[in-house]
């Protein structure tokens, strides 16, 4: 059996502070095989982004965070790597996709001698003609429709959804086997959200690369996940297949999650009680959905 691109085991999280320690997340686990796209979902606050970070090895350096627990790497335990290791890691076999393209591409170089630089990370050595070839096909790819003058271009000459192809392609150019998508789009208007998010599915099926996908928009992940994981004040609450997940939501907080979805025929957003004792129900996990027995 081969191994999950990525295995969460019981993680736990906490930081420390001058009024002792406070615990973010409580013991997840998770896991993602090859070519699977996994959403993790859930409201602000609930330990989503900390646990993209803990996977690409950044909080580790942190002198405040106490990590707890597993996290394996296309089989290797990321607790054994040096920070060194973890870094040569972060984009090239693991990248990330932020909310925001215009926060992630740096304003004052060209888009082009930022690809390079991508690029570099997996080819130190690759020349400025062959990164300027590989990174017009990677636009092209994104369907962007001039890549040569995109590559000339500055962040701020495009619009935030051409940006956002941009991090796309520049996220995939190394062909990494796992993805971590946290918000796309968000801060881009719905219809180009919708398309980014389409164009980035074709994508990674293309590729088979593994996606984990952070959001708190049940509508995206509903379209985009394979299977979801919703997490609540930083515990898994319940794990489906999305279909299942979706069309029988079990856990008391999954069907608050759902209930308040805005729809257009309702009458605003329905607020989410944050408090119900009822949300600390036992994890439920639907059929076909248990961990798979091999680590790494
Ligand atoms: N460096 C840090 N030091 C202390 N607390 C932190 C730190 N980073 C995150 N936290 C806390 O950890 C908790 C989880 O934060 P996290 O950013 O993972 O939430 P999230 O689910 O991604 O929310 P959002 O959707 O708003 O990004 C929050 O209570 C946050 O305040």
């Amino acid at each position: 059996m081969t191994a999950p691109t990525l295995a969460i085991r019981d993680l736990t999280l906490g930081f420390r502070g001058w009024a002792g320690q406070v615990d973010v997340l409580h013991g997840i686990s998770l896991h993602i095989m090859k070519g699977e796209r996994v959403a993790l979902v859930g409201e602000s606050g609930s330990g989503k982004s900390v646990t993209a970070r803990i996977v690409l090895g950044l909080l580790q350096q942190l002198k405040t965070a106490r990590i707890g627990g597993l996290v394996a790497f296309e089989g290797q335990d990321l607790s054994t790597l040096s920070a060194r290791q973890r870094h040569a890691l972060r984009g090239t076999r693991m990248s990330m996709i932020f909310q925001d393209p215009t926060s992630s591409l740096n304003p004052v170089y060209r888009i082009g001698s930022q690809f390079h630089e991508v690029l570099k990370r997996a080819e130190p050595g690759i020349s400025a003609a062959d990164a300027r070839r590989k990174a017009q096909a990677a636009l092209a790819d994104v369907a962007i429709p001039d890549p040569a003058r995109a590559l000339d271009s500055y962040s701020f000459q495009l619009s935030g959804g051409m940006n956002q192809r941009v991090m796309i392609a520049m996220a995939l150019a190394n062909e990494p086997s796992l993805l971590i998508a946290d918000e796309p789009g968000t801060a881009l208007d719905v219809t180009v959200q919708a398309q980014t998010l389409s164009l980035m599915r074709a994508l990674v099926e293309k590729h088979h690369t593994s996606v984990l996908f952070i959001s708190h928009n049940l509508g995206v992940v509903r379209e985009f996940a394979d299977r979801v994981y919703v997490i609540y004040k930083g515990r898994i609450v319940e794990h489906g297949r999305s279909a299942d997940l979706f069309a029988d939501p079990r856990h008391p907080y999954t069907r608050a999650l759902l209930s308040a979805v805005p729809r257009i025929t309702g009458g605003g957003i329905p607020e989410i009680d944050d408090v119900s004792e009822s949300y600390f129900a036992p994890m439920v996990v639907h059929e076909g959905c248990g961990e798979p027995g091999e680590v790494g």
